[in-house]
């Protein structure tokens, strides 16, 4: 009663923001594109809580970490739905646990990939992941201008085999080239402000030959390639389990093994969609955070060679790091988070729900907001982080409490937090580490000799990549060479 008397007074003190017309709401206003950027810049005319409405759809933009932590996380139980409607539900994207709603069948989808991945269970993983990262760099130096695709291909191999026990051919491999794709059409269907479908649901029950229902055709064709996407490499995993083609350990066998190889139709369903959002949850993500990585170290030459003197001091020259060595790094962790805060892959998250009214700081945050956390501008506040555009891994002062803020941006917020933080920090720590220890990371020379410096630009869109920038790599002695061609056997 209480509440409602509070939120009744609080009608008139929406949170500040675009001026809205009738009707359209706020919608004229809203960003095409790197939609971060401009609700950063609007932070300081509109505050770090700003209030959009598209066509009746509220829209709470959170620009304050602080804020973003006292909503999403210490009001988890109100905070962690997704928005129900909309092209991304049209698209099936709904079927996978990132877009799922809050309720059961998100828990039971969760609760596999959390098991999986804990930070108990990944060990598992580590030669996998370590074995790739040096397959990674012999691939660069033969030709480091494939540094996209030999990324692309990395990666992906890493989380298909620790998903399905699947081992890629190759790039043209179609279990990863469909899932690559699929991703393309995640991005765009999640991308807010694109879609009128996402403010009008009506629309969707507009007949499929009207003008302006292309959208419809458009989600059908991407509806049927998510799901052959995690149908697919589901039944391959599940019939080599027993012809004893799937490689051991991967997170199907592990669920098939605990319930003794039966499992009900439904669990099936839970578990074919809990491994395809790690495969679409892993994907793009570790590959922007990786080219990341390459560009920046390729553009700061002495953090570079601080990294490599550490990885000396620490772990000698005779064998390469393990993702075990990564406590004993604390400068190489300082640069991995600085590749995290300079250019968080999802530089908005993925936007939550807000199930019921709620006052914040005497704002009235309307049931059925989404809520859109813009990571990228928390991490380029320059009150908290000065200098946000340099690149300086010294402003964590080898401190893991300072460190740790960062990550617990990037990965989201409260029950929606991501659960393959931790796989995916042994992902990137292993391709970083491997590198450095073995490598340096130059521009590439023009025909005079000139270094070629790119000028790279970041896409829009749920995840963002730097665009197309070449590298050179140079192999710091043979010794170094020969370890990489050695696979990974730490039995971990
Ligand atoms: C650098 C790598 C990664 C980054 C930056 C990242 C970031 C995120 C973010 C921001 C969210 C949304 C959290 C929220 O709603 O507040 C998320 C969700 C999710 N991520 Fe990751 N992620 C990464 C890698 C991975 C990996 C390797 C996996 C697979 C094991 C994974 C699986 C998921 C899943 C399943 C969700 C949905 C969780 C839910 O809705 O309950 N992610 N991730």
């Amino acid at each position: 009663y209480l509440l409602s008397r509070v939120i009744h007074s609080a009608q008139n003190s929406l949170p500040p923001g675009p001026r809205r017309w009738p009707l359209i709401g706020s919608a004229l206003a809203f960003p095409s594109t790197h939609p971060w950027l401009t609700f950063g810049k609007w932070a300081k005319t509109y505050g770090k809580i700003i209030y959009l409405d598209i066509m009746g759809q509220p829209l709470v933009v959170v620009n304050s970490a602080k804020a973003a932590r006292e909503l999403l996380d210490q009001r988890s139980a109100m905070y962690s739905d997704r928005p129900t409607s909309g092209m991304a539900e049209l698209s099936g994207f709904a079927q996978a646990l990132p877009m799922k709603p809050y309720g059961d069948v998100w828990r039971q989808q969760r609760k596999l990939v959390a098991q999986d991945f804990s930070q108990s269970a990944i060990t598992r993983y580590h030669s996998v992941q370590e074995t790739e990262a040096r397959k990674l760099v012999r691939s660069l130096l033969e030709d480091p201008s494939t540094l996209f695709d030999q990324l692309k291909l990395r990666v992906g191999t890493i989380i298909i085999r620790v998903t399905y026990g699947y081992y890629l051919t190759g790039q043209q491999d179609p279990f990863l080239t469909a899932p690559i794709e699929v991703m393309v059409n995640f991005a765009k269907a999640t991308a807010p402000g694109t879609w009128i479908v996402d403010y009008v649901p009506v629309l969707r029950y507009l007949p499929r030959w009207t003008p302006g229902a292309g959208f419809l055709r458009t989600a059908e064709k991407w509806s049927k390639m998510l799901w052959d996407v995690s149908w697919d490499p589901y039944l391959w995993s599940k019939k080599n389990l027993e012809t004893g083609q799937a490689l051991l350990p991967n997170m199907c066998a592990s669920v098939f093994r605990a319930a003794d190889g039966k499992l009900s139709a439904e669990e099936e369903h839970h578990l074919v969609w809990a491994t395809s959002a790690v495969l679409g949850g892993g994907l793009d993500t570790n590959t922007s955070t990786a080219l990341v990585f390459f560009l920046a170290m390729m553009l700061n030459p002495a953090v570079q060679a601080k990294a490599r003197q550490e990885i000396d001091d620490v772990i000698g020259q005779d064998r390469l790091p393990t993702i075990k060595d990564k406590p004993s790094l604390p400068y190489l962790r300082s640069i991995m988070t600085e590749v995290f805060r300079s250019n968080p892959p999802g530089p908005m998250g993925l936007p939550h729900a807000l199930r019921k009214d709620d006052i914040y700081e005497g704002m009235h945050l309307p049931k059925g907001s989404l809520i859109l956390p813009n990571i990228w501008y928390m991490l380029h506040d320059p009150e908290i982080y000065p200098n946000p555009d340099e690149f300086n891994p010294d402003r964590y002062n080898n401190l893991d409490s300072e460190m740790e803020k960062v990550p617990e941006l990037v990965f989201g917020f409260g029950r929606r937090v991501c659960p393959g933080r931790f796989f995916a920090e042994g992902t990137f720590f292993a391709i970083a580490a491997t590198v450095l220890a073995t490598c340096e990371i130059l521009p590439p020379v023009d025909s005079e000799g000139n270094k070629v410096i790119p000028d790279v630009r970041f896409s829009s869109g749920t995840i963002t990549f730097p665009s197309a920038f070449e590298i050179n790599l140079k192999c710091r002695t043979p010794k170094a060479f020969e370890l990489l061609s050695r696979d990974s056997t730490d039995p971990n």
